[in-house]
């Protein structure tokens, strides 16, 4: 297997531990871990560097967001100069004719069928199901036990909620989240929340 050049984790919370089994898995360690919160002083036995720092980063380095909201990874993403890596667990089952962009995690036991299409810094969680076709936006999370049929298309920052499936075709809306369990079988708009079987709008998350 082709070793990745060095990666700093940015963010030391449990996504930061999942994402550290990883690069274990991948046959890495993390060259160094930075947390904003000063509490945050070690992760899984590695230890954190508080707040990021360039200075403290060798020149081949590259980063991950290890953080769970979509919202920051967005944040986080924009301040940042250095490279972005992806991670893929090696238990995932990923088609050679998929994309993966930077930064983007992709968990134990998760699959990502052919011709799917995968932005940047998105997470695919563990044991999610994302099917032939599929084109998923930049900051998309979809947790784990999800499944996305064919064709689905998942706008930037939209949050799939545990164990929720969304039939062929549908597109889920910029920044919409789905609840845990819900059948989607109907497009959801920008920002909407919707839960249930089937998937109905509670609410509207706000712009952020
Ligand atoms: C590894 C990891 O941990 S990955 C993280 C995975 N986490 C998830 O997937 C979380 C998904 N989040 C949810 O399902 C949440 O319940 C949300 C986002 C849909 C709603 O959360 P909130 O905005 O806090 O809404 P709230 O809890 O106030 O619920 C509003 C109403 O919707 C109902 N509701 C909330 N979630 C659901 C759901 N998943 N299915 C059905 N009904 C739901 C509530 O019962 C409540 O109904 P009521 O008004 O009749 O009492």
């Amino acid at each position: 297997m082709e070793l990745q050049p060095e990666i700093y984790l940015l963010g030391a919370s449990g996504h930061g531990k999942v994402i550290i089994e990883i690069m274990e898995r991948m046959g890495q360690v993390p060259a160094g871990i930075f947390d904003d919160d000063p509490s945050r002083r070690e992760l899984l036995g590695y230890a954190v560097s508080g707040r990021f720092d360039p200075a403290k980063i060798s020149r081949a380095a590259t980063l991950i967001i290890a953080i769970g909201n979509n919202h920051i990874r967005k944040k986080i993403a924009g301040r940042m100069t250095l490279p972005f890596t992806t991670v893929v667990h090696p238990s995932a089952c990923v088609s050679s004719r998929a994309t993966i962009g930077p930064g983007t995690a992709v968990m134990a036991g998760s699959t990502v069928n052919s011709e799917v299409m995968i932005g940047a810094h998105c997470i695919i969680n563990t044991n999610a199901s994302v099917d032939h076709d599929c084109v998923i936006d930049d900051y998309v999370h979809i947790s784990p036990n999800v499944a996305l049929a064919g064709n689905v298309t998942v706008a930037e920052g939209a949050h799939i909620g545990i164990g929720a499936c969304v039939i062929q075709g549908v597109t889920i809306g910029r920044w919409a989240t789905i609840g845990a369990g819900a059948a989607v079988i109907r497009d959801v708009p920008d920002y909407a929340v919707v839960v249930g079987n089937p998937a109905r709008i509670i609410k509207y998350n706000s712009e952020i």
